[in-house]
């Protein structure tokens, strides 16, 4: 049998990917199916950390915060991937994969706090690490998040679960023409200005020699492809 392409990788999954198709929340199918997704690889023997995003409860430059001071929808959001973690551990728990749950915000009678060592003893353990409430900071994104944990974690990989399959020339929403790049370099990225993941979040991982995959969600048996080391996705680079 082939053997996973990954020992350790930091998989961002997107908050907005957990409505599937209702307008806002988590639906119960999708989120089961990402599980399941998860729970595939995990039986692989691949330590997982998992950011999650919170854009299906709150996001701090919506509408629904219009004239709100920043940071206090961004500390608004930031909940919300509390919320969504708690969801994803469960639905991890009822699919059989123990999950730990931990914050960068002080919210400890719900979740306990991220302290970088302990974090690292439950991926050795075989545990799944879901991170909550980004980077702890307003102005940042869980794509940040995602790039800043998966350095802390020496991660080989950052593996950004998104709606699309892969980073484009331009929106593929909102351009039909837009051409789905195999691999491109961050520095390409950046200069380009893709708005797939922020710039914060592709210079940090430049800087540390992070690579990020982008890949589909939706599709099925993508995230284990990813894993394989198969053609899925698209591969971002030094
Ligand atoms: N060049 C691009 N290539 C791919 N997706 C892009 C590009 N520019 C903008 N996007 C959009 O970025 C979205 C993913 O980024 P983001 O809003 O951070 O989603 P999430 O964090 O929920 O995964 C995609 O759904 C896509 O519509
Ligand atoms: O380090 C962080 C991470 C997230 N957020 C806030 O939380 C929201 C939800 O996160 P994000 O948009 O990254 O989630 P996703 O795109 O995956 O749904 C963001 O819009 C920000 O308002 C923040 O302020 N700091």
């Amino acid at each position: 049998m082939t053997k996973p392409a990954y020992q350790r990788v930091l998989l961002k999954l997107s908050g907005e990917a957990l409505m599937g198709d209702d307008p806002f929340g988590i639906n119960r199918a999708t989120i089961e199916r990402m599980v399941a997704d998860v729970a595939e690889v995990s039986k692989l023997g691949v330590e997982l950390a998992v950011v999650i995003g919170g854009g299906n409860i709150f996001r701090g430059v919506a509408p629904g915060a219009q004239g709100m001071d920043r940071a206090t929808a961004d500390y608004m959001g930031m909940l919300a991937t509390v919320m969504n973690a708690l969801a994803l551990a469960d639905a991890m728990r009822q699919q059989g994969i123990t999950a730990r749950v931990m914050s960068a915000i002080g919210i400890e009678q719900v979740v306990e706090p991220y302290v970088r060592p302990k974090a690292l003893q439950y991926l050795e353990e075989g545990k799944v690490v879901v991170f909550a409430a980004g980077t702890g900071n307003p102005f940042f994104t869980t794509d940040t998040a995602a790039a800043l944990r998966g350095s802390e974690i020496s991660a080989e990989i950052v593996l950004k679960a998104t709606k699309v399959d892969g980073v484009y020339t331009a929106d593929p929403k909102k351009d039909p023409h837009a051409t789905r790049y195999e691999q491109i370099t961050f520095d390409e990225a950046i200069a380009k200005h893709l708005q797939v993941m922020d710039a914060t979040a592709f210079a940090l991982c430049r800087d540390q020699k992070l690579p990020i995959k982008v890949f589909s969600i939706v599709k099925p048996g993508a995230l284990k492809r990813v894993i394989m080391g198969e053609d899925e996705g698209t591969l971002v680079h030094v």
